[in-house]
């Protein structure tokens, strides 16, 4: 699949954007290493705190199948410039992604920033991180 058909999945995965508090929504299209995509929309909730991003949704869609390994994401929202992830889900993407997937971050108006996790969160937390401390305790 080419990144033209990923950033077009994402913005049909935005018609389904769950916003009514902010009003904002945005979409995500997860490409799999088996060519399968995972959409995913914003879910809010009157307990604003609770709101689920469009790329949290999809990532976590896949990997509740048992999918791990992808190839590339495209996430859209109404903005002025292409539509910039959160901290939560860089951090999220820093998890499943390899530090040089592309990222196409886009918006309605078709302008496309094309990155990639390693970019977005350089010095990201992970499970190495925790590894030095759980090699000292003993048994
Ligand atoms: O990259 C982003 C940024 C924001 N949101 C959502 C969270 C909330 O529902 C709304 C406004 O922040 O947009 C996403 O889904 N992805
Ligand atoms: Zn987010």
């Amino acid at each position: 699949m080419d990144k033209q058909t990923l950033m077009e999945q994402s913005k049909v995965a935005r018609e389904k954007a769950y916003v009514p508090y902010s009003k904002f929504s945005v979409g995500a299209a997860l490409l799999a290493e088996d060519g399968t995509v995972y959409l995913g929309c914003n879910i809010e909730n009157a307990a604003y705190s609770m709101a689920n991003c469009a790329e949290r949704t999809a990532i976590f869609k896949a990997v509740s199948e048992g999918v791990k390994k992808f190839k590339g994401i495209a996430i859209v929202a109404d903005t002025d410039k292409p539509c910039s992830p959160c901290g939560a889900c860089r951090q999220v993407m820093s998890e499943f992604f390899a530090p040089e997937m592309p990222v196409y971050l886009t918006n309605l108006k078709g302008d496309v920033q094309e990155t990639t996790v390693g970019e977005l969160l350089p010095g990201a937390f992970t499970t190495e991180d925790l590894d030095y401390a759980a090699s000292k305790q003993s048994l």
